[in-house]
């Protein structure tokens, strides 16, 4: 009785919500290495949404950038730091195209299925979190079927659509910001440097134009539906050391600076001239700290 009565005043106890904005800005700081700006826009974004008592539309952050750089992990932070039961919480869902629309023949079952998904989750828990994975590989035209429910002012049955959060996830305009990392590091400036709004715009472009994007000439980028598109940068030798490093420390292993070096050094780098970035972020980092311990 308590529980439905706090329920009808307070806004957020109708599902496990229990946002801890302190503890995902210091997870973001202290865990996510080489991405001050990934950082910087999803701390800034999610406390000002959650600020928001009612706020006009849905936060839609989509994340690019190559493989390995920490999309997935910045993404399963938000999760965690905002449920309770974090990446198990039944109102977090993830979507993997591969796996749950594998046809592109089936993209009009598929429209309507998902729809009613979303739909169906946002009465459960207006707080709902939509995380879709792999966008290049989403069969085109499908997500556009979200387009009436990222807008301001969508209502159906009193359910209110506005308190959701969605990101999506994809490597769409990876060359864009490697270009401009490159660019960065080359002429000797900081990484702290590089231009938010130049990379955004470029992204942008990038999602719109190209048909692996999940987004080609989609209505959710051409009415600007999408809050934020956050770029990661590529990774260098010393962000693969402290991702080996902090590791090692979560498996209980300390003092082996033997280890992180020995994994830095075995990483790819790119370009040939250079060899600045880890062709693959700190992906390979558990499997090669296996090979050393
Ligand atoms: N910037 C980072 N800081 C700390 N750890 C990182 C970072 N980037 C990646 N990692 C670690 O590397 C592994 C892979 O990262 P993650 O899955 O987030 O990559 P991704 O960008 O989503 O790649 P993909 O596009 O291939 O899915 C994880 O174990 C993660 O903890």
């Amino acid at each position: 009785v308590f529980q439905r009565l706090y329920c009808s005043i307070a806004d957020n106890c109708d599902c496990d919500f229990k946002a801890n904005i302190r503890d995902l800005e210091w997870d973001l700081f202290k865990n996510v290495f080489g991405q001050h700006l990934a950082q910087e826009v999803v701390s800034e974004e999610v406390s000002r949404f959650l600020q928001n008592k009612s706020p006009d539309r849905p936060l839609v952050l989509s994340f690019h950038g190559s493989s390995g750089t920490g999309k997935t992990l910045i993404s399963s932070m938000v999760a965690n730091h905002l449920y309770g039961s974090a990446m198990s919480s039944p109102y977090i869902h993830q979507f993997i195209p591969t796996l749950h629309f594998p046809s592109a023949q089936h993209v009009p079952h598929y429209r309507e299925e998902l729809k009613k998904w979303v739909q169906g989750n946002l009465t459960q828990c207006a707080r709902s979190v939509f995380i879709f994975d792999e966008m290049e590989k989403m069969p085109l035209g499908l997500i556009d079927v979200l387009e009436p429910l990222l807008g301001p002012s969508y209502v159906v049955f009193s359910t209110n659509y506005r308190k959701a959060i969605y990101i999506f996830i994809s490597t769409t305009g990876e060359e864009v910001i490697n270009k401009v990392t490159l660019e960065n590091r080359q002429s000797g400036g900081e990484r702290e440097d590089i231009n938010l709004l130049e990379l955004e715009d470029g992204i942008a472009l990038e999602v719109y134009n190209s048909n692996t994007s999940g987004f080609f000439h989609s209505t959710i980028v051409h009415q600007k539906l999408i809050t934020r598109f956050v770029p990661f940068l590529p990774l260098s030798r010393c962000h693969v050391a402290r991702c080996t490093h902090l590791q090692l420390l979560q498996r209980g292993v300390f003092n082996r600076r033997d280890v992180v070096d020995a994994v830095a050094a075995e990483m790819i780098y790119s370009p040939v001239q250079g060899r600045f970035f880890s062709t693959t972020g700190c992906k390979a980092v558990p499997a090669k700290i296996n090979l050393h311990l």
